[in-house]
């Protein structure tokens, strides 16, 4: 079952509080599926097997579905164990009357059952969507350490409205106070924002390069703050970090101190990655995901290859590598700061042409024939006309990394609808004590 559109009609009669239910299946998205009263209910921070008391935090009388967080274990499974980080336990959080911040809503889960899960999510989305039946194994990252903490480069928090460090709980606007974050990278930790009077500022991200380069942190200003205030928070953070402003709505990036950027490394190559621009979160994930590529696509010396979505060039710096200066690689990525930086992080190689723009746009005014494309799109995927479009050119090869489960399938359906094959599929825990996971399929034009 899939996480419901969060659109729904509103309801017109209120839920009772607290219900009582047997745990079924997980669904994509964090829940777990149970019934009360013949209506589905998406229960999150249980575990299959269970019974549980649980506070329904969406539902009404005339609401196709109800959701709901559990509140207190009757019956517990096995596989629960006690959550690594206070603010997203939801049994803790129930019990201080208030809901668990989002983030780690599988914390209360052995990360060997986390992952069998995750494999049967995956499963079941391949049969849904693509029609596909296949066991899904879902991997470690070689060198994660065996708590799965410890493994986020990059952080993003809010501020109360006592100034203080905070996060969201799972899809509202209240805030929670947290300190450390067990997920984060030490990095992250070592900054102490919690310890500092954040007012005028409506939230703080951190970006910490997993080899210990110098980190970034991003203030995003509240409406009205001045500038002599940010620079005067800037002041406050650890020395030796950089600090600059960040305004998303304009996408203004101003520098308060260091560089607006973080140097990020991955085998031989060193990748600047500027403000928000997008970067793998886990420490392990670049050497994860790039070495999955490169065997999966197995580039040729001499071949024209496309790299879809490219970012800061992660891919595309080693498919160039491959390809050597006879071959080509078409690199191709939406956001004109992380193309930017694409563009100066591979300067050195003739080999490559970056464009920027949609890909989809970029694919229908391009008729370069393609030996081999590599895709790795956002959570939303590809979609049917960017699948027809790198299909056509008659590749010997896609490889397709995936941050969702659902859109994969979705598009690996239109690939097979198109005649292609999935040769083969790597699923990775690449978030540890979250419900989301990474993959990496191989396909080829012919029948499964
Ligand atoms: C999951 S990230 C992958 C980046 C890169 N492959 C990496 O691993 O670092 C997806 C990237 O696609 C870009 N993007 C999103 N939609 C796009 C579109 N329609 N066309 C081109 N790029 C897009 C985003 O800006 C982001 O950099």
């Amino acid at each position: 079952m899939t996480e419901p559109a969060p659109t729904r009609p509103a309801p017109t009669a209120p839920a009772p509080q607290l219900i009582e239910l047997s745990i079924g299946a997980p669904a994509h998205g964090g829940h777990f599926v149970a019934r009360h009263e013949g209506r589905v209910v998406f229960v999150r921070h249980a575990l299959p097997g269970e019974r549980v008391l649980a506070r329904v935090t969406d539902g009404g009388a005339d609401a196709g579905f109800w959701r709901a967080d559990t509140v207190e274990v009757l019956e517990a499974s096995a596989d629960r164990v006690e959550h690594p980080w206070a603010p997203a336990d939801a049994l803790a959080a129930a019990k201080a009357g208030r809901p668990p911040v989002g983030g780690a809503e599988f914390g209360h889960i052995a990360l060997a059952a986390q992952r069998r899960l995750k494999g049967e999510i995956f499963a079941e989305q391949l049969q849904r969507l693509a029609k596909l039946e296949r066991e899904v194994t879902v991997e470690a990252p070689e060198g994660e350490y065996d708590d799965g903490l410890g493994w986020r480069t990059r952080a993003a928090f809010g501020v109360g409205p006592d100034g203080r460090l905070a996060m969201h709980a799972h899809r509202s606007d209240e805030l929670i106070p947290v300190q450390v974050m067990p997920l984060a990278v030490d990095a992250i930790n070592d900054l102490r924002l919690w310890d500092l009077d954040l007012t005028g500022l409506e939230r703080v991200e951190v970006a910490a390069p997993a080899d210990g380069s110098t980190p970034l942190v991003l203030l995003v200003p509240a409406a009205g703050t001045t500038p002599k205030r940010l620079a005067k928070l800037a002041e406050r953070i650890e020395p030796g970090v950089s600090v600059a402003a960040w305004e998303p709505e304009s996408g203004r990036l101003t520098r308060l101190r260091g560089r607006t950027w973080v140097a990020e490394t991955s085998g031989a190559h060193q990748y600047r990655v500027t403000g928000d621009g997008f970067w793998q979160i886990h420490r392990l994930a670049p050497a994860t995901l790039t070495s999955a590529v490169m065997d999966g696509v197995a580039p040729r010396a001499g071949e024209r290859m496309a790299d879809l979505y490219a970012g800061a060039g992660l891919f595309t710096a080693r498919l160039a590598d491959a390809v050597g200066v006879t071959g080509n690689v078409l690199s191709v990525e939406g956001s004109p700061a992380a193309s930017k930086d694409a563009r100066k992080n591979l300067h050195g190689f003739g080999q490559i042409e970056i464009v920027q723009g949609k890909v989809e746009r970029v694919l229908r005014s391009q008729a370069q024939v393609l030996d081999a494309v590599v895709l790795d799109p956002p959570r939303a995927g590809a979609g049917k006309a960017v699948v027809q479009a790198v299909a056509s050119r008659k590749p010997r090869v896609v490889g397709y990394v995936a941050c969702d489960p659902a859109s994969f399938a979705r598009d690996l359906g239109y690939f097979l609808q198109l005649g292609w094959k999935l040769d083969s599929l790597r699923v990775f825990d690449l978030y540890p004590h979250t419900h989301h996971m990474e993959s990496f399929a191989v396909l080829t034009p012919g029948t499964n």
